[in-house]
């Protein structure tokens, strides 16, 4: 039986890839834009939706980048900062996400009058008022944070102290992201290996533009934790004689290591990495038994939330609330924060939640005249 889209909304969710400056709601860019005298490529809210997606539709990593500049141009004083934050938390706790992990780039909002500290400081103060607004509505969720570094800039160890600086105050990793050909994660070699000695978690963008060799330089060589996208590593698998799956050494290590793959099929398919969602190596790696998981990357350019990457997976690949358990739990046991608040989700949380949808279902199904 699918499910219905009650069913997903109200499923606990988790997302561990998903960009704040990728999530803000059109309304808000609107009035930001006019605080900081920013010109937007279209006036109104409705339009500058559209303008979004039909613009991240580029098919090319690079070109999808370039929306971003409306979105982080509007993302410089304090005050827009913990809005946008607080929101971003609101608007999660609505699609029935119960943990998140968020990133941003924190060099990108110094164009004004903040440092990298009062960056991080005024997205904390954000997430905090928004977990409280959408716990007095009902619908908790945790934010925790994540620090990107960009990929082409220079300034990732001065990122990676930035985390353990605030590593007690909600930051819980780090990660680079950008364009991915011509910046591999070796570049930032110095900052991963800073984190490592640090006890420190992160992730990196890699295997989403670019094939292999950026996966096997993020594992092998820089020591990530999860990968961000991972999805080529389908490139590393091939089809014996008789049809049967065959995984090269590297996809072999990332599917017995429990690699998490933080993959964003909608996303994908915007960049050119995957051409639909049928096509999405999601579902043969999920067959694989790789350890996936199901995010967002950027609500606002994909026009999507957790509810609609399940809804359109359950419809490629037949994906029932059984399955949707199964990405949530990888996903808890994937993330940055200790062992034990995972632990606690997953038991509390998570598997309650999906239990009580089995439960309405079966009621549903004993009282056919209610239905
Ligand atoms: O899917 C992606 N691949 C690579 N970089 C990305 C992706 N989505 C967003 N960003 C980049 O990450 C920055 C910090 O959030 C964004 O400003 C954007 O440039
Ligand atoms: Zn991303």
């Amino acid at each position: 039986m699918s499910p219905t889209p009650e069913e997903i909304r109200s499923a606990p969710k988790v997302v561990l890839h998903d960009h704040l400056d990728g999530g803000l709601r059109p309304e808000t860019i609107v009035d930001l834009a006019a605080d900081h005298g920013h010109e937007l490529p279209v006036p109104d809210a409705d339009g500058l939706r559209t303008w979004f997606v039909d613009s991240a539709d580029s098919g090319s990593l690079d070109r999808y980048l370039e929306t971003f500049q409306h979105t982080v141009g509007v993302m410089q004083t304090r005050e827009a900062l913990v809005r946008v934050a607080a929101e971003c938390a609101e608007d999660l706790a609505a699609d029935g996400v119960v943990y998140a992990e968020v990133r941003y780039a924190p060099e990108l909002h110094l164009d004004r009058e903040l440092s990298l500290d009062d960056v991080v400081e005024a997205v904390q103060e954000g997430f905090r008022q928004g977990e409280q607004r959408a716990a007095e509505a009902g619908r908790p969720v945790k934010v925790a944070t994540l620090l990107t570094a960009m990929r082409h800039a220079a300034r990732s160890r001065e990122i990676a102290e930035l985390v353990i600086r605030y590593r007690e105050a909600g930051v819980v990793g780090f990660d680079i992201a950008g364009a991915e050909a011509g910046f591999p994660p070796t570049r930032h070699l110095d900052a991963f290996e800073f984190l490592r000695r640090e006890n420190a978690h992160f992730t990196i963008h890699a295997g989403e533009a670019f094939g292999l060799p950026s996966i096997w330089e993020a594992l092998q060589w820089c020591g990530a934790d999860r990968l961000g996208h991972g999805v080529r590593i389908v490139d590393d698998i091939t089809m014996s004689d008789a049809g049967q799956p065959v995984l090269g050494r590297l996809a072999a290590y990332v599917r017995d290591k429990r690699i998490p793959l933080e993959l964003c099929p909608s996303s994908n398919i915007q960049t050119g990495a995957a051409s639909s969602i049928a096509e999405h190596p999601f579902g043969l790696l999920a067959k694989l038994r790789f350890r996936v998981t199901v995010n967002t990357d950027n609500r606002l350019m994909s026009a999507t939330s957790m509810s609609r990457e399940f809804s359109v997976l359950a419809e490629a690949f037949g994906y029932d609330l059984s399955d949707f358990q199964w990405f949530t739990v990888n996903a808890l046991k994937s993330a940055f924060i200790p062992f034990d608040e995972r632990l606690a989700l997953i038991n509390d949380v998570v598997k309650p939640g999906y239990a009580a949808l089995v439960a309405q279902r079966t009621l549903a199904h004993l009282r056919p005249a209610s239905r």
